[in-house]
């Protein structure tokens, strides 16, 4: 028999703050928190992205300032995506192999500079191609699988020799991880580690953060050839099950908000740390809203942010984490 009213009163725990902290299931920390940056040329120079208000690109020594920033704050990790000058992207992408590409030089900055931060890279070759697509193109405008796979690991390792911590393949191809696990195996890079997008979804919600990293003007066609379907879920357990298999420390789901049914559904059936990307169109619409004052900015922040946690996110990559963690901090 369970008891039912008056016995119970599900109200009791509610009546005050200090019971309803007492009884909160889920608690969100400056640690729960991956902050995005983005890596511009140039010295001293910081600019608006026009899509995400609020959010800039940052040439190489102030994304060390940001770094700091994010260490003081408590925020565990950036992930750094580069705005790479239109003259150095080609057709092959080649310079996501440069040792002193915009990423790589950001990473060492940061390490150099002694800062506690983990630095997480963003693994795919759109902000480096003319095509504005995350692998190679065949002539006939398919994105070719197999031939992008040593790419991407060539890519992976420059970025961990630059001092990545852990790199993120973000381009859904199939076998990456395995590849770029047996490529830092090789190379003496055991303890790097991976955190694979591994449920990415063709979504209109990344429209910003094209316009962000300067590849929104040049993509021809769409991604729906590897990104996946946002009408499927049981693709999404495969998706990740392989690349756990293939050796991925963690994994990660994509967007976040419209797709908190797969990141519950993720962390109930692998037991692996789960992470969600708050994309850029869901910062966008947010503060869209709350910048016409149609939402309360700090509750509407915490409120989403604690919703991922409570799906089962082990962490959030958000561009309001630094917003978040001040909050956090009052
Ligand atoms: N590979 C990283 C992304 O595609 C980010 C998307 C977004 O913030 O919209
Ligand atoms: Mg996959």
């Amino acid at each position: 028999m369970t008891a039912s009213f008056p016995a119970l009163r599900l109200r009791r725990l509610r009546a005050h703050d200090w019971s309803r902290r007492l009884h909160a299931e889920n608690v969100l920390t400056p640690s729960d928190l991956i902050w995005p940056v983005f890596v511009r040329e140039g010295t001293s120079e910081r600019e608006a992205v026009g899509s995400m208000p609020g959010v800039e690109r940052l040439s190489v020594d102030l994304v060390v300032e940001a770094a700091r920033e994010a260490a003081d704050l408590g925020i565990p990790a950036i992930a750094l995506f580069p705005n790479t000058p239109q003259e150095a992207r080609d057709e092959t992408g080649k310079e996501s192999a440069n040792p002193d590409n915009l990423m790589c030089r950001a990473c060492r900055a940061v390490k150099d500079a002694g800062i506690p931060v983990g630095l997480l890279t963003d693994v795919a070759l759109d902000p480096y191609t003319s095509h504005g697509h995350d692998g190679l193109l065949s002539e006939d405008g398919r994105i070719l699988n197999d031939e992008t796979l040593g790419v991407l690991a060539a890519q992976a390792v420059n970025q961990a020799k630059a001092g990545a911590d852990i790199v993120a393949p973000s381009d859904m191809m199939d076998g990456r991880i395995g590849v770029i696990r047996h490529a830092l195996e090789a190379e003496g890079f055991g303890d790097v580690q991976i955190m694979s997008y591994a449920a990415k979804y063709a979504s209109a919600f990344y429209g910003p953060f094209r316009d962000a990293v300067g590849s929104g003007g040049l993509l021809k066609g769409d991604k729906k050839t590897y990104q996946m379907d946002p009408a499927n879920r049981d693709e999404a357990m495969r998706e990740v099950m392989l690349d756990l298999e293939e050796g991925a420390d963690s994994v990660m789901v994509k967007p976040g908000l419209a797709y908190l049914d797969i990141v519950a559904r993720v962390k109930d059936r692998f037991n692996a740390p789960v992470f969600a990307y708050q994309v850029s169109g869901e910062y966008a619409m947010m503060r869209a809203a709350m910048d016409q004052g149609l939402l309360d900015r700090d509750r509407a922040i915490l409120e989403v942010l604690t919703a991922f946690k409570r799906a089962g996110c082990n962490g959030v990559l958000t561009y309001f984490a630094r917003d978040a963690a001040k909050l956090l901090a009052a």
